[in-house]
């Protein structure tokens, strides 16, 4: 997985590979400029009329001077401005400086007009991991005047103002697209800045994930090339037994749905066998939308070592004896997934959780996931209380988000960066349970349920809303999970 360092060490890691590689840190800075010109000709209209380019001091700025150039080259028109005397910059700005072409027009920035044109686009290289203090002065002046303007934005690496590991603290650059080199930084993962992120881009410079590694603060981010290797293999002569029993339980009077949801997503994730525990007085009152579904009458005495893997809590309601909650937890001795009125319940009757098999994995969203813990001022200190949740109690905690999380018991944090905002819909956690449900029924050790569960959810919704964008419901991301073992390879 690929290591997420902190800003500080961004630094010591180039030098790191520099020295390693044999190359100069211009060379490495040419490589950024190259992937994001690779990100920008792909992906942008080629129709525009104009691009400006704004340099900071720094290397951020080196990187803005680079892609100038390299965009020219494209024959793109590009306007460049500086924000400081060139003399006083860093040594591979003034190198990229230098090889700028005559076509490639340069103003000082205290000499501009202010006039955007209209169809350009802005391309934001001030400051990037190398900030320290809140934006002032000039700069402070320019990043409102670019946030004013109405042009297509892009921020190199990091929106200029926006720290690299910490909320932000002032003026930010607001981007309709951050191309960041070789890793998130973490700030790009904090829900607080998804305005002034925009769609986040992710470009390989060419450093390989051992070279980073040295450097891990044991934050990571989940990508498709991690999941082939943490699936198990089936084979021709496997039975539906090796595809796992589940149960899922949950359900109550007039919320049938969730249970449902759930249940057919597990299916959807090639378990064997799924059934239905709903809680209700005649469990019959509820009927599993599909035929392969079938119904667990549970009279709180069964032994349910029988099942391989069990899932508790959607539609659940807030009315559940305890006493059934705790003969649950009684009967089966293995990890379980706990969602929705499952965590409720233990977040009111706090006891419980240290009734929970170890290694259990609990999927909460933001509100939930406050309810267990209190409020956090903000992502990072939500962090922090995951880390100390996960760690005390032994427990894998699934924090579902724009950048689901997943805290390991040794305090490891993983980002996802699979899925997109038609997920945020009614349904949507419900089908990541039965999900990560059916993972842990086909033997999958709960770490890998997990992972797996939350990056195949998110491809999910992405193949599921190529076709439905807001439309998009919680059926449709089911329907798409066996696409997403296609799309992965994973026979
Ligand atoms: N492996 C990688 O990731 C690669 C990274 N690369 C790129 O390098 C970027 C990091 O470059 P960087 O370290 O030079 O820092 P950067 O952000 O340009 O700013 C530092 C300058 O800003 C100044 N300054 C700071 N705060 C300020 C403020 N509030 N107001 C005013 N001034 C302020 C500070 O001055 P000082 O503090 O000395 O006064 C210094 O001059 C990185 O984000 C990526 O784009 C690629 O090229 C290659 C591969
Ligand atoms: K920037």
């Amino acid at each position: 997985m690929l290591p997420i360092i902190s800003g500080e060490q961004v630094k010591h890691l180039d030098q790191q590979y520099i020295s390693a590689e044999g190359i100069s840190s211009l060379d490495l800075m040419e490589r950024a400029a190259n992937a994001f010109v690779a990100w920008f000709t792909t992906t942008i209209n080629p129709n525009i009329k104009q691009v400006y380019i704004f340099a900071g001091p720094g290397n951020n700025g080196g990187d803005g001077v680079a892609i100038a150039r390299l965009l020219q080259e494209r024959y793109y028109n590009v306007h460049l401005f500086y924000l400081q005397e060139v003399a006083d910059c860093s040594a591979d700005f003034k190198a990229n400086y230098s090889r700028l072409p005559d076509k490639v027009l340069v103003t000082k920035f205290n000499e501009w007009n202010g006039i955007i044109a209209e169809h350009s686009v802005i391309i934001d290289g001030v400051f990037g991991v190398g900030i320290n203090r809140p934006i002032e002065g000039v700069f402070q002046r320019l990043i409102q005047i670019l946030n004013k303007a109405t042009a297509l934005k892009i921020a190199i690496d990091i929106p200029s103002g926006l720290p690299a590991d910490q909320i932000a603290f002032g003026t930010v650059f607001r981007a309709d697209h951050t191309v960041s080199f070789q890793f998130p930084k973490l700030s790009l993962l904090f829900p607080e800045h998804a305005s002034f992120i925009g769609e986040l881009h992710i470009m390989d410079i060419g450093i390989s994930e051992e070279t980073m590694d040295a450097f891990q603060v044991g934050r990571f981010y989940l990508r498709a090339k991690d999941i082939p290797s943490l699936h198990r293999s089936f084979h021709r002569f496997s039975h539906k037994g090796d595809y796992g029993k589940v149960l899922i339980i949950g359900g109550a009077k007039g919320k049938t749905g969730a249970i449902n949801l759930s249940a057919h997503a597990a299916l959807r994730t090639d378990s064997g066998l799924v059934h239905l525990a709903p809680y209700l007085e005649d469990p019959y009152l509820i009927q599993p939308i599909i035929s392969e579904l079938m119904l667990f009458q549970d009279d709180s005495k069964q032994n349910l070592n029988n099942f391989d893997a069990i899932a508790i809590g959607p539609g659940w309601g807030m009315g559940v004896d305890i006493a059934y909650y705790q003969s649950i937890l009684a009967r089966f001795q293995k990890p379980i997934v706990i969602d929705a009125d499952g965590l409720n319940l233990l977040a009111a009757n706090p006891d419980l959780i240290h009734k929970i098999p170890k290694n259990s994995v609990l999927t909460p969203h933001l509100k939930e996931f406050e309810r267990l813990v209190g409020k956090s001022k903000d992502h990072l200190e939500r962090m922090e209380k995951a880390k100390n949740f996960a760690i005390a109690n032994g427990l894998i905690l699934v924090l579902k988000g724009a950048h689901t999380l997943v805290t390991l018991p040794d305090g490891r944090q993983i980002f996802n960066s699979s899925g997109n905002q038609y997920m945020a819909t009614a349904g949507s956690g419900d089908v990541l349970t039965g999900m990560i449900a059916s993972f842990l029924g086909q033997g999958y050790s709960p770490e890998h349920a997990a992972l797996c569960g939350v990056y195949h959810h998110g491809l999910a919704g992405e193949l599921a809303s190529k076709s439905k964008w807001r439309g998009m419901i919680a059926s449709d991301i089911i329907e798409a999970i066996p696409r997403t073992f296609l799309e992965l390879g994973i026979k």
